[in-house]
């Protein structure tokens, strides 16, 4: 397994009777972690983007099932207090499916085990998180061995060990392939409005002593032009079955740049970002946000007449992607080929 440098600032921490949560809205200032006690205030950390990324909120909401656990059992109405705790958890973000998958895992094993849940719950949300970081040091081999002797890649958001178990899913990728020299050039946009490229990926990557390049989301294509971008490299939020990904908004004006001026797109997301129930990517709900995470500093009378447009993830169609990987297997060409052979 690659022994590259991984960050040592983690997303959470699991204290037992806690979970810590970074909050990533005061990055790179501040490294402040918030603690929690119970589901509901997990759900409103997810909710606040404190912690986000699709991986690390489906652990989070694992973390989240416990402590309702702990907080509620085994008084006499244990269960329905726990399961409004879930529904609590399931209501904060809807986009990323890691969210649903690590709750019906939790639901699935507290319904088996219904006299003793607290440590089979404690032992599960804990494999969870532990899984998703082997499965992000195993998908950045994988995707690594596919850029092969690449030396300039683009990358979007954040899909880092922020955004995870640790280690990351693009950026898993990217510190793979920079560990075995090969890339030069690692560019990341700033991601607007919430701009976790500029105060996450780029500070993620400067930790580690990787060299980053920012640039505005405007500059991706002008780079593409003039650049010799080899790769853009991207996380994932929710996958149907058919290969249509839905990411940060902006991948979509990649992949449709990327596709112009002959630039591949890699996918990289662990199983659990899969939707099988999805035939395509028109299912998939997307989150929309407070138009004031884009008005906020700009109109700020409160009777301005401005308003905002704020979805925060866009679905790039399966045919303008090139790699789609898992820490399982690889497609390339999802277009052609689907994506059913990566089910778990
Ligand atoms: C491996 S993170 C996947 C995904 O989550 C991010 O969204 P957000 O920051 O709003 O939680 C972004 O879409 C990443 O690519």
């Amino acid at each position: 397994m690659s022994t590259t440098p991984q960050l040592s600032v983690q997303a959470l921490l699991w204290t037992g009777h806690s979970l810590k949560v970074l909050d990533q809205r005061l990055l790179p200032e501040h490294i402040h972690y918030d603690e929690y006690q119970d589901g509901p205030g997990v759900a409103a950390a997810i909710r606040a983007m404190q912690v986000r990324g699709a991986p690390a909120i489906g652990i989070a909401a694992a973390y989240g099932v416990v402590l309702s656990v702990q907080q509620h059992f085994p008084a006499a109405d244990w269960q329905s207090r726990v399961a409004a705790d879930i529904a609590t958890l399931a209501a904060s973000r809807p986009t990323a499916v890691n969210l649903f998958w690590a709750l019906d895992q939790l639901r699935q094993l507290l319904a088996e085990n219904p006299v003793e849940p607290l440590s089979a719950v404690t032992e599960l949300a804990i494999n969870i998180h532990q899984e998703d970081l082997l499965a992000n040091q195993a998908m950045g081999e994988r995707g690594a061995d596919i850029l092969g002797d690449a030396k300039a890649v683009l990358t979007h958001c954040n899909a880092g060990a922020l955004a995870t178990g640790g280690y990351g899913t693009a950026l898993g990728v990217i510190r793979s392939a920079y560990q075995r020299g090969k890339l030069e050039s690692i560019y990341a946009d700033e991601t607007r409005p919430w701009l976790q490229g500029a105060r996450l990926t780029a500070w993620e990557l400067a930790q580690d002593g990787i060299p980053v390049t920012l640039l505005a989301d405007s500059a991706a294509a002008w780079l593409m032009k003039t650049g010799q971008i080899d790769w853009i490299i991207v996380g994932a939020d929710r996958i149907a079955a058919n290969g249509d990904v839905a990411n940060k908004i902006g991948t979509y004006s990649l992949a449709v740049l990327a596709k112009y001026h002959g630039v591949k797109l890699m996918v990289a997301a662990p199983s659990s970002t899969f939707d099988f129930s999805l035939a395509d990517g028109s299912g998939i709900e997307i989150e929309q946000r407070d138009s004031q995470e884009l008005l906020h500093k700009i109109y700020l009378d409160e009777h301005s007449r401005v308003t905002a447009w704020n979805p925060v993830f866009d679905v790039t169609p399966a045919a303008l992607i090139t790699a789609i990987v898992t820490e399982r297997g690889s497609v390339i060409n999802p277009g052609l080929h689907g994506v059913k052979s990566l089910a778990l």
